[in-house]
Formats: structure tokens, sequence, C-alpha cells
């Protein structure tokens, strides 16, 4: 084991009250909103495939010429409310946005910069707008926040010179300045996801990134924060070099997850955040380019975190209007339907200590020591479901969750082993069979 000074703050994992909360909050929304949904991965009449978020650096934009479309970003669409009520629809409890992502502008009005939304024909506190009707939706907020910042003249990646270490000094206080403000300015929020610590010049900021969490936690009691912000003073990011998680929750299941039989994931809290199209967080234009995930495959995703001990943040990106596109509104119609009638196998639910089988996934409730949720994805031909539980678990019932008052058809294997008959289910979408065990005492 090295010494590892600069490593984890916080004992983990956290049982306070605000971590319990976001545990139990499962799944959430990602917004990528920035003035790249303004040009939409298109530049010049050429179509970008890469990242729409990126086109800066994909078309090889100037910053001065990134930059100016500040003075178009005008969505004139917006609507916090309406989107605050797509999101309650759709099942989320909690919702991410930006901040200020890698192009380094800024949705709030930050007094330590004018690339920002004052400075926009828009003008109004965007982020504000947001927080406010997502809270009166009962949704919780966190804010996205990239250390990287294409825009500020005091960024770099390498610190190869006495001039890179001042410069990166001024970088780091100009980092802490806008993240204070953020809190002081929207005390409501309840996390912090940080992005864009991944160049050299973070990871030989250890201590500062330290310092920086337990100072932001000082100031704003039970603030969750993700594993990204962090590295220890060796370099070595979200787990420090003895292999201990920093931050509050594991944040690399980037548009991946972790397979669905692996048990030592479930020992940290931890977020898959996920795109609909293959690799697109802001708004791009043409949808056409790769695989757009259906509903049922973004059920699937949410369903197996769940079942994994994790959360699922889904992505969506605004246009550079204000709206959503009418695909992203269709999704979260379907999903939101599928949650109105499902969501007591993944809110406040976790990992159920039993193996994953092939029909789909098991979850549990945290306050529940007897009833397990099988949440079906594959119908078995027979239609019966083989079920391996632990050994000595009887099972008093089992029932489709939609018909609570019929009982199914159980012939014990072995200790412990079941097969359940469901043959008549007609549903085409994934459905909840529930478990109830007899109680052990
Ligand atoms: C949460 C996601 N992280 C960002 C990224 C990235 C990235 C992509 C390729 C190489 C290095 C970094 C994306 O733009 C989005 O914000």
């Amino acid at each position: 084991e090295k010494e590892v000074k600069y490593g984890q703050i916080t004992e983990l994992p956290r049982q306070d009250d605000a971590m319990k909360k976001w545990r139990s909050n499962r799944f959430g929304q990602f917004i990528h909103w920035g003035l790249y949904a303004i040009p939409g991965g298109v530049w010049k009449g050429k179509t970008y495939e890469y990242a729409a978020e990126f086109l800066k650096s994909s078309a090889g934009i100037s910053t001065a010429t990134w930059d100016s479309l500040q003075y178009q970003f005008n969505p004139i669409k917006f609507n916090a409310m309406a989107w605050a009520k797509m999101a309650k629809a759709m099942g989320v409890k909690y919702a991410t946005i930006t901040t200020k992502h890698h192009e380094g502008f800024c949705l709030w009005p930050s007094e330590y910069t004018d690339f920002d939304i004052e400075n926009t024909p828009y003008g109004k506190d965007l982020l504000g707008e947001f927080i406010e009707a997502y809270n009166a939706e009962g949704i919780d907020v966190s804010l996205y926040y990239s250390v990287l910042d294409w825009h500020h003249p005091d960024w770099r990646y390498k610190l190869n010179s006495e001039e890179d270490k001042e410069a990166f000094e001024r970088l780091k206080i100009f980092t802490k300045n806008q993240l204070l403000e953020l809190l002081d300015r929207y005390p409501t929020v309840k996390g912090l996801w940080f992005d864009g610590t991944w160049d050299q010049c973070w990871k030989d900021n250890g201590q500062f990134s330290y310092e920086l969490e337990k100072k932001l936690k000082e100031k704003h009691p039970g603030l969750v924060v993700n594993s990204r912000m962090r590295a220890d003073e060796y370099g070595s990011r979200h787990f420090d070099s003895n292999g201990v998680l920093m931050g509050d929750y594991e944040s690399g299941y980037e548009r991946r997850l972790p397979n669905p039989w692996d048990i030592e994931v479930t020992k940290n809290d931890w977020e898959c955040c996920m795109t609909i199209p293959e690799n697109q967080w802001g708004y791009h234009k043409d949808w056409t380019l790769t695989h757009i995930k259906t509903a049922n495959e973004l059920i699937e995703m949410l369903v197996q975190c769940t079942s994994q001990n994790g959360n699922f943040l889904l992505n969506f990106g605004p246009t550079g209007e204000g709206d959503f596109r009418e695909e992203e509104v269709k999704l979260a119609k379907e999903i939101g339907d599928w949650m109105d009638d499902n969501s007591s196998a993944i809110y406040n639910c976790g990992y159920a200590g039993l193996k994953k089988q092939g029909w789909g996934y098991f979850t549990q409730n945290n306050d529940s020591e007897t009833t397990i949720n099988m949440v079906v994805f594959n119908k078995p031909i027979n239609g019966k479901y083989r079920v391996k539980l632990n050994k000595g678990s009887v099972i008093k019932k089992a029932y489709l969750l939609s018909k609570p008052d019929k009982a199914l058809d159980l012939e014990e294997i072995s200790n412990g082993e079941y097969f359940i008959e469901a043959k008549k289910v007609k549903t085409k979408d994934p459905f909840v069979i529930i478990i109830e065990l007899e109680n052990k005492d």
C-alpha cells in the first residue's frame, strides 16, 4: 500500500440522508446544452459525425469564431416548466445539467467571465429557471461542470513551463470561484458532476482537487460528488493509488455498462451515463448517422444498473432553440409509460444478492427483506422461469406485478430453486414478477 495523503475524503458507502436519496433515485435525466446546440454537428454545410459537443475541434474552428456563437444563443422555445413536466412523466427523480461544457460557455450569469448566458440575446439566468422548474416537480438537480475549458486563456493541457504553471494557478482559482459561485447561487442543488479532468494538468494537481472537494462539501452539507473530480497526489483518477474510490460514487461508466453478472461493481455506489444515439451528448442535426436506442433497450439498461446498485443517467440534447427533438419526446413518453407500471422495481431498489439469470434481472427494495422483483426481458419458450434463490429460501407466493391477486404456479426443483410458471403473459414489454419469500424468523 502506498501512503496516500490526498485520496478518499468521505468514508464510503455514505449512509447520510443525502446519499440515501441519491441511491434511491436510481433514474436521472442528463441535459447537455450549450453553444454547440446551435450548429448541431454541421459546419459550413459539412456534417461531422463525431459528438456534436466536440464540433469545435472536429471542424478545426478557431476559438474566436466558436465563441461568437454566444451572440446567436437565443432559445426562444425554452420552457423550463415544460421540460420539467416531461422529465417527471418519464419517471426521473433527478436531473444533471451542463453548467459549462468544455467550450467554456456558462449557462448561468457568472461574475468570473463574460462568456456566459448574460451576454447572449437570451440574457436571463437559464440555469436558475431550470433548477426552479425541476425542483418544483420534485426532481433533484445536480450540476455538471467541465474543468477543461477551451475558452479560458489560462487553460493548459500540460504544465511544461513556469509560465504554464502560473497560468494554471489562475485557472484553478477561476475554477474554485465558479464552483463556490454555483453553490452560492443555487443552494438547492444536490450534487456536482465533474468532467474534463483527464489531462496531465489536473492529474498533477491531486492535492488541489482533494482540498477543493473538502471545501465544497464543507460549504454545502450533503453535497454528492462524482469520482471524476479527483486525482490523488500520484495522478490516479477515480480510484486512488491503493484502489480506494474517491468522490461519493464511481462515474466511469460513460456509454457503457458493467457485465450484468459482475458482483464487484455492487460494492460501491456508481452511475452509468448514456446517450440515445451511439455518441451524441449535445444536439446533432442528423440522427441517421448511428443506431438510435429503443425504449426497451434503455429500460433494460436502467434495470441492469438498478440490479447492480447503480444509477442510470439518460442524456437529452436540446436544440439551440430550446426544445427537444421528436424522437426524444417519444422515448421519454414510452419510458414513462413503463415506469408508471413498474417503477416499484426501480426506486429505492438495488442488488438482490442473487446471481443473474437468463430471463432478466433481480432487484430488491432496500426496505424489504422478503420481497424480490424479477424484471423479465427474455421469456423462456416453455413459459417456466427457473429461479435460483439463496439456499433455504422458500417462496410463499409469486405473482405478476400487474396481477397481484393471481398467484403463479410454482414447482420446487431443489433447496432454494424453483420453476415459476407464467405462460399467459401477453405483453411485449418488459414485465415484473414479484416473489414473496417465507420469513425465515
Ligand atoms: C459526459 C461526456 N463526457 C464528455 C467526453 C468526452 C471525451 C470523449 C473522447 C475522449 C475524451 C473525452 C462528453 O462530451 C460528455 O460530456
